[in-house]
C-alpha cells in the first residue's frame, strides 16, 4: 500500500546568486499523501513543484518543519524526465544494479521486465532503444525495488504524444497491480487527472496549495474518457483565472 508522506510547516528558500536574494519557495507548507494515494503536483513553472520532490526524496532539507516518508527508511521509486541510464550496459542490467542496492533478486528483474515490456530487448544497449522503451526502462528499474514511494517528476515530459500515453497506461497498470504512495510532478493537467487521486495546484510565491482536486473516477481509467477532458477544461479555467482563495472540488 505504500507509506504515507508528510510535510508540515516547511520552509524552503534559495539564495539566488544572481541577484544576491533570497527566494522563498515554501512557507509553512503542508502537505499529506495517504498510503496508496497518487497525488499530482500542477503549477506555472517556478512554483517549487520539483523542490517539493526533492524535499521527500530527502534530497533536499527543510530549512523549518518536518518531512516525514513512512516510519523509517521506506524504499524510493524515481523517475525523472530523462532516463538517465548507463548506455555502455545493456537494459537488464541497468535494471540489474538498482535491484542489487535493494535486494531485489533476478526474478523480480525478469518480471519487471516483462511487466513494462521489454524482455526482447533486455539485451540492447539503451542508445538503440526508442526514447518510450529508454524511458520503460526508467519505470523497471524504479519499480523493481518495489517501492513504497514513487516520485515522478515530469516522467513522460519529452516524449511524443503516442508515446506518452502508452506509457501511462502502463503506470496505471503497474498502480492496479499494487498501489504505492506517489507524488507525480507534471504540466500536463490531463495527465495528472488521468493517473491522481488527486491534483493539486501550485501557485504564488512562497507557493501555496490554491486549488485541489479529488479525482474520483473508477479504475481502469481510459485517457479518452469526457469526464477527465472535462476536469481537465476545469482546472485550466481555474489557473487562468488566477489563484483565487482556495477551494475543492471532486469528481
Ligand atoms: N538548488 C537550487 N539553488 C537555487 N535555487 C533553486 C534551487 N532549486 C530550485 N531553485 C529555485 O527555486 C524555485 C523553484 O524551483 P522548482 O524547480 O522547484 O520549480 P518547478 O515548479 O519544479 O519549476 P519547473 O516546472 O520549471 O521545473 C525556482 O525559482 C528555482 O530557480
Amino acid at each position: 500500500m505504500g507509506a504515507a508522506i508528510g510535510l508540515d510547516g516547511v520552509d524552503k528558500a534559495y539564495l539566488d546568486r544572481d541577484t544576491g536574494t533570497t527566494r522563498h519557495v515554501l512557507h509553512d507548507f503542508s502537505l499529506r499523501v495517504e498510503p496508496g494515494e497518487l497525488v499530482a503536483v500542477v503549477g506555472a513553472s517556478g512554483t517549487g513543484k520539483s523542490t517539493l520532490l526533492h524535499l521527500v526524496a530527502g534530497l533536499e532539507q527543510p530549512d523549518r518543519g518536518t518531512v516525514t516518508a513512512g516510519t523509517g527508511q521506506p524504499r524510493f521509486g524515481v523517475v525523472f524526465q530523462q532516463p538517465r541510464l548507463l548506455d555502455w550496459i545493456p537494459v537488464e542490467r541497468n535494471v540489474d544494479l538498482a535491484a542489487g542496492v535493494a535486494g531485489a533478486t533476478p526474478d523480480d528483474v525478469r518480471q519487471v521486465l516483462d511487466d513494462v515490456g521489454l524482455t526482447a530487448v533486455k539485451g540492447a544497449y539503451p542508445p538503440a532503444l526508442t526514447g518510450g522503451q529508454r524511458q520503460r526502462v526508467a519505470v523497471a528499474r524504479a519499480f523493481v525495488v518495489r517501492p513504497e514511494i514513487v516520485l515522478l517528476d515530469e516522467p513522460f515530459g519529452a516524449l511524443d504524444e503516442v508515446t506518452a500515453r502508452r506509457l501511462r497506461l502502463l503506470l496505471q497498470d503497474l498502480w492496479l497491480r499494487e498501489p504505492r504512495t506517489g507524488l507525480l510532478v507534471t504540466r500536463n493537467v490531463l495527465e495528472a487527472a488521468f493517473l491522481a487521486d488527486r491534483v493539486i495546484v501550485l501557485a504564488d510565491q512562497p507557493a501555496r496549495i490554491v486549488r485541489e482536486y479529488r479525482i474520483v473516477r473508477p479504475r481502469p481509467r481510459t485517457p479518452d474518457d469526457p469526464a477527465l477532458f472535462d476536469l481537465h477544461r476545469e482546472i485550466v479555467a481555474d489557473r487562468q483565472r488566477g489563484s483565487g482563495s482556495a477551494a475543492r472540488w471532486s469528481r
